[in-house]
């Protein structure tokens, strides 16, 4: 098994476990449940810098990158420095991230949140939708297409918009649809780690105009944004590049500021 079947293994029998206990009506109880979500495809349609800042503790490929601050700093931080939204590692095993920094993170800023995760069941849509999130993520690498289909849908139904990433041209194919809002292109390779702007620059014009391109993972250079923005990247998502110094907020307000 390669990491990334292990981690879909593991979520499995997670959402298995949570849905006994926590129920969907217990859920949809929450204050979050009722609350407009804000778009952020429509931001990155106008906005200048296009960052999209991570609250990331650490991942299977980097074990510790940053554990000594709290959520409310980081995401304060990555507003104050004018990030268009902010995504949120909600995975504990391989992450170190919960439900409970998604909840902080909306307690603490007005820019749209994505719930960064494995999703592969509606109830973790919920989940998202409740502990406050806009947007979530599909991850096409580990769904097929009616999953990426009814995943998708659902969460639209619920108001969220949907960012589906892909790595390679075969992926990208399957997953076109019109319930998908944002597409983004992971630098990173899943299964083996492999990171390289290229999979950005090969992928972007097969990817259809009605959709807002995101660039992910492994951008760590203004140089890296000026050599994708040509490729009609309007968005860029970044985490350990400003995770890993000892003030997140300010690393992505110097990184801002030169774009
Ligand atoms: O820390 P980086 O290299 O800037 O990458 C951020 C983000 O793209 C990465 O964390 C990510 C992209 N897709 C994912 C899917 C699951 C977990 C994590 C990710």
């Amino acid at each position: 098994m390669n990491i990334l079947d292990k981690i879909i293994f593991d979520k499995h029998r997670e959402v298995v476990l949570k849905k006994a206990i926590i129920p969907v009506s217990q859920l949809e109880n929450s204050v979050f449940f009722e609350r407009a979500t804000i778009s952020l495809s429509q931001k990155l349609k106008t906005s200048s810098s296009g960052i999209i800042a991570e609250h990331k503790r650490r991942s299977p490929s980097k074990s510790v990158i940053n554990h000594d601050f709290t959520v409310e700093e980081v995401v304060k931080g990555y507003e104050n420095a004018g990030a268009c939204g902010i995504s949120v590692l909600t995975d504990g095993k391989y992450f170190g991230g919960s439900l409970d920094d998604l909840l902080l993170a909306r307690a603490s800023v007005n820019i749209p949140l994505l719930r960064k995760e494995f999703i592969v069941d509606e109830y973790q849509i919920l989940e998202a939708k409740a502990f406050g999130a806009d947007l979530i993520l599909l991850i096409a690498a580990v769904l097929t297409r009616e999953e990426i289909k009814s995943l998708s849908t659902f969460a639209k139904n619920l108001g969220l918009e949907v960012l589906l990433e892909v790595h390679n041209q075969e992926e990208l194919e399957k997953s076109i649809m019109p319930t998908l809002d944002i597409i983004g292109v992971n630098n990173r390779n899943l299964k083996t780690f492999e990171v390289s702007l290229d999979f950005s620059k090969q992928l972007a014009s097969q990817i259809p105009n009605e959709f807002v391109k995101v660039s992910e993972s492994g951008i760590s250079s203004v140089e890296a944004i000026t050599e994708l923005r040509p490729y009609g990247f309007k968005g860029f998502l970044i985490g350990e590049n400003f995770m890993k110094t000892n003030n997140a907020g300010k690393a992505a307000t110097e990184f801002i500021k030169q774009l």
